[in-house]
């Protein structure tokens, strides 16, 4: 009997459908079982947050997929999968909507100070600190993007709808483009700057106390992509001295030690600014978006099931028996 193991909570109409292919085995919940106990059984595993290691690969001896329930698979060991033979496939676009859309809940929410205003109005402070809550408006402001994948493109439109100028800067787009521009630029020109790229050695604290001095004063970061993109230490001192006007982050460098619970101290690496807004990894995390993304992944878990190439594979196991070769898709941005 077919075994797959679900790491973290996904839509229901995704573990109805993983039933329909064979035992589902949960990673969370009452039954909660850990994948250690059954990975000697383990087909498939439909991978949300958390890490997927080489050590957890060995002894899954009969493991023919991990499907990352997303886009991002920087918490899979890739090497080691392709080595041992297993697919890892993921799920691009799926949740680009959702998280577009989260990014702007950040940006209107920081430019117009909803947190702030609704925790004062809420603690009984109603019209004398109104004067505290002027905001800005988005229209004729720059927006900033650095990467523009599946997810960022939406944000460009979304961003040009509200009356934004949108600049980019991706190496992987044709650089003649009007709106395609060097990084310095993009941060000396953009009101809101937004990051859409994945985390690399060479993308690890983009948004530094360097590039921070090259911001517009009272510029809003928001980072939606991955922890470690943004020095969090100096973004926290350039948001306290009120160089930067906001910041909204959905995703903390705490999460790359241990990515279910990225707060192992108890402690928020900042915290208690009015002008930083954050959620714990949730942009994507649209009732539409989990239902897509879980039923892609699951779909390429029915494909190597049956024997046939995954639709969104990222590797090409060394050891998957002889086929046709998978087109491989760009690398993951
Ligand atoms: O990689 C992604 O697309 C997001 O981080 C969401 O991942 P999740 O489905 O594991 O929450």
């Amino acid at each position: 009997m077919t075994l797959i193991f679900v790491s973290s909570p996904v839509h229901s109409d995704v573990l109805s459908s993983a039933a329909e292919l064979g035992t589902v085995a949960l990673g969370y919940g009452p039954d909660a079982v850990a994948y250690d106990v059954i990975k000697a059984k383990a087909d498939a595993v439909l991978l949300r947050s958390g890490f997927f290691t080489d050590d957890m690969m060995a002894g899954s001896s009969n493991l023919r997929i991990v499907a990352r329930h997303g886009v991002g698979t920087d918490t899979v060991d890739i090497p080691a999968a392709t080595r041992r033979g297993i697919w890892v496939t993921n799920t691009p676009g799926g949740n680009s909507r959702a998280v577009a859309e989260h990014v702007f809940a950040l940006i209107l929410s920081l430019a117009r100070k909803l947190p702030v205003a609704s925790a004062q109005t809420q603690g009984g402070i109603w019209g004398e600190r109104r004067a505290e809550l002027n905001g800005i408006e988005l229209a004729g402001r720059t927006l900033g993007l650095v990467g523009q994948g599946s997810i960022g493109s939406v944000v460009a439109e979304i961003g040009r709808a509200l009356g934004m100028t949108v600049l980019v800067t991706d190496p992987g787009l044709d650089q003649t483009l009007p709106h395609v521009v060097p990084l310095g630029r993009l941060l000396a020109e953009a009101d809101v700057v937004s990051l859409h790229l994945p985390l690399l050695p060479a993308t690890r604290g983009i948004i530094d106390a360097a590039a921070i001095t090259r911001m517009k004063q009272g510029a809003i970061v928001i980072n939606t992509g991955r922890g470690g993109l943004v020095d969090e230490d100096a973004l926290a001192r350039a948001l306290a001295s009120g160089r930067l006007g906001g910041a909204g982050l959905d995703v903390l460098d705490a999460e790359n030690i241990d990515m279910v619970t990225p707060l192992p101290h108890n402690r928020l690496p900042i915290a208690d600014l009015p002008n930083l807004i954050v959620t714990p990894h949730v942009a994507g995390q649209t009732d539409e978006a989990l239902r897509q993304v879980g039923l892609t992944a699951l779909a390429d878990i029915a494909a190597v099931l049956r024997g046939e190439c995954p639709r969104f594979c990222v590797n090409q196991p060394l050891t998957d028996p002889a086929r046709a070769p998978c087109r491989l898709p760009a690398a993951p941005r």
